[in-house]
């Protein structure tokens, strides 16, 4: 019986429904169930065909059905086992509820067995890719609004390694969801949204342009970004990655050269120097810049997620000008839309996409020029995620040369494999295994 004036708490409470419920183990129990772990190369083997064979895209559909919601409970125990004051951050919390709705959306639906089931299963997966583009622009927040709390930010552990774990599975997810969307469309010189032959020249200029007029908008002016060595290379990658991590590198090395440059107005800052070095089994770039290098002290500390020296005024949502995409969701969801064979004409569509505006535009664009610490590690995480890495060489005083290397895996990825068509994505020695 409710005395007036008296609220029950207890009985006004939401009754927690589904795995949200304190004793509910479904997120755990998934979350337990081991991985299927997939390859840039198994990928491309096994979706060359798919889209003549309707048995293939069913296979692929139970397989993305299979995975991601034990992928999803594993980041939700993660978040599950972090301070209870950052996960009730507004922005983290957030990420659960998606994370957790898309958990209970993915594992309530029935196998896909009919193309009927597969097209209502690509709507659910596109959805929910939408959805969840903002989520690590949430992240980021979440990070920033937590660690400069004067109390509860020091007392936060390091959130690195949660960090890594959250964005690899999320790559991950939206390769698995993605792969599959775009599988059984017909697209000259893709596979699912793998580039069969990407070329890093047209990448490089691609992404050079894309950090000039975001640069310009910024300070007022912009270094040259002069591309050699092997301008004919090309690689097949999902360029959506690529792209990433190229416009990541060069507005660091855009903003430390301009940075170090702005009281020489009479004089042209020194280029960007991108270098292709086209190896048998992978490809580097080596992007160059002489914007002073990283002081020694902090060289590590580049490498932690929220670590920036840009200024407030640069971040996406600070307001000011500048160019970082409006939030890492933008370049995430633009990017991944299906391309054509022109790799150029399909960034830039993408990018267009994007609202990309003119320089003439002013600071209004959605890219800016940094402040939220989450561009290396990030990258570093994309180019690993394939069997790559990101390195930087910083020389204090002079500037910073960053090596970011790709895998390539032509050579044997026409061969059909047999075993591929009844294991799909099963692991395969010596394979480049994502990481789970
Ligand atoms: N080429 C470079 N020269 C000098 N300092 C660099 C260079 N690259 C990175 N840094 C330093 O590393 C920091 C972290 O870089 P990171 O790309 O992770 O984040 P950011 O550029 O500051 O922000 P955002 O993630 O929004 O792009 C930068 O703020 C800068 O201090």
């Amino acid at each position: 019986m409710r005395r007036p004036g008296f609220r029950n708490v207890w009985a006004d409470a939401p009754q927690a429904v589904g795995p949200d419920n304190f004793y509910d183990s479904t997120v755990e129990q998934y979350a337990l169930q081991p991985l299927e772990v997939l390859s840039l190369r198994q990928m491309l083997e096994f979706g060359k065909d798919a889209i003549y064979d309707k048995a293939k895209v069913l296979k692929s559909a139970r397989h993305a059905q299979r995975e991601l919601p034990k992928r999803l409970a594993r980041r939700l125990m993660d978040l599950q086992f972090l301070p209870h004051i950052f996960v009730k951050n507004p922005h983290i919390k957030r990420v659960y509820d998606a994370y957790l709705h898309a958990f209970d959306t993915l594992r309530s639906l029935p196998p896909a067995c009919t193309p009927e089931d597969n097209a209502r299963l690509t709507d659910i997966l596109q959805r929910l890719v939408d959805e969840h583009a903002p989520m690590l622009d949430a992240l980021a927040s979440g990070l920033r609004e937590s660690s400069s709390k004067p109390f509860v930010g020091p007392k936060l552990p390091n959130l690195d390694a949660f960090f890594d774990s959250m964005l690899r599975s999320r790559i991950s997810r939206r390769v698995i969801a993605e792969q599959h969307i775009h599988l059984a469309q017909r697209r000259p010189g893709f596979i699912g949204v793998i580039a069969t032959d990407f070329s890093l020249r047209e990448a490089v200029d691609h992404a050079a342009q894309r950090t000039r007029q975001v640069c310009t908008e910024t300070y007022g002016f912009s270094a040259e970004v002069v591309c050699t060595g092997n301008l004919r290379a090309s690689i097949p990658y999902i360029p959506i990655h690529i792209d990433y991590m190229l416009f990541e590198l060069l507005k660091n090395a855009m903003r430390a050269v301009v940075e170090a440059h702005r009281g020489r107005r009479g004089q042209p800052p020194p280029p960007v120097v991108v270098r292709i070095c086209d190896a048998p089994s992978s490809v580097t770039l080596r992007i160059s810049d002489q914007g002073g290098g990283i002081p020694e002290a902090d060289i590590e500390r580049v490498w932690s997620y929220g670590y920036t020296t840009a200024d407030a005024s640069l971040r996406s949502d600070s307001g000011g000008s500048g160019a970082q995409p409006a939030s890492f969701g933008s370049t995430m969801t633009q990017l991944p839309r299906p391309l054509t064979s022109e790799t150029a004409h399909q960034i830039r569509s993408i990018a267009s996409g994007a609202q990309m505006v003119a320089p003439s535009a002013g600071a209004s664009g959605p890219w800016r020029m940094g402040g939220l610490g989450f561009g290396l590690p990030l990258s570093r995480l994309y180019a690993r995620y394939f069997g790559g890495d990101l390195q930087l060489v910083s020389m204090p005083g002079y500037g910073v040369d960053a090596f970011l290397t790709l895998q390539h895996l032509e050579g044997d990825w026409h061969e059909p494999l047999a075993e591929h068509q009844s294991a799909p994505f099963e692991p395969e020695p010596h394979t480049l295994n994502a990481y789970p």
